[in-house]
């Protein structure tokens, strides 16, 4: 289930930002081309592998859980929200703030409330700061989180919780897939 994503991650362009060496995955980015069975691959391996039993929202980050979070949501016919970048001010939203390893900015979080089940997806996880600002929200809003799963977990970041991630990876001139869940 998992060989079209670690074979995509071992063979995908690299390019230098600064010191850092930067992966460019379809997973991630978007580009060059998004293959819908690797797509697929994804969010069947999340089923698979997470815990959905009573889970009443799926909790994505903007932008690149979306994708993952679109197919997982139609798979399970659980709704999914989407935290944005983006200032809505409606009623019960709440403001977190980002710190990763390249940005810092405000996340705001909608269309979720005390005493939710939900669970959190995203597409990478480096620093873990995405994930401490999502986790930050859905406390403040009341919300249980059932299961975390992130497809690609870059080194071992702490996010003050037990996670799933679908293959860790460690980067020089290329990606090395060094253990996956299954
Ligand atoms: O573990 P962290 O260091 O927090 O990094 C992980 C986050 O970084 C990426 O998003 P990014 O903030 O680049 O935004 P984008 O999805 O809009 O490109 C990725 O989609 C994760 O959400
Ligand atoms: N696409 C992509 N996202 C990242 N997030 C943290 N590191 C990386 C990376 O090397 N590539």
């Amino acid at each position: 289930m998992l060989d079209r994503l670690v074979e995509s991650l071992e063979t995908c362009p690299m390019v230098k930002r600064g010191e850092y060496n930067y992966f460019i995955h379809p997973i991630t980015d978007g580009v060059p081309i998004v293959d819908p069975a690797l797509l697929r691959d994804v969010a069947a391996a999340m089923v698979k592998v997470m815990d959905l039993n009573n889970v009443d929202k799926i909790v994505v980050v903007e932008a690149m859980g979306i994708h993952i979070g679109s197919v997982l949501s139609t798979m399970t016919d659980i709704p999914m929200t989407v935290m944005r970048k983006r200032v809505y001010n409606l009623p019960h939203e709440v403001p977190v703030h980002q710190t990763t390893g390249y940005s810092k900015g405000e996340l705001y979080l909608n269309g979720v409330y005390k005493g939710d089940r939900v669970v959190i997806i995203d597409d990478v996880v480096s620093t873990g700061g995405t994930m401490k600002a999502l986790l930050k929200a859905l406390e403040i809003a009341g919300a249980e989180v059932v299961d975390v799963c992130i497809a690609i977990q870059r080194g071992d970041p702490n996010i003050g919780r037990p996670y799933k991630s679908l293959v860790k990876i460690e980067v020089d001139e290329r990606v090395h897939v060094v253990q996956r869940y299954i």
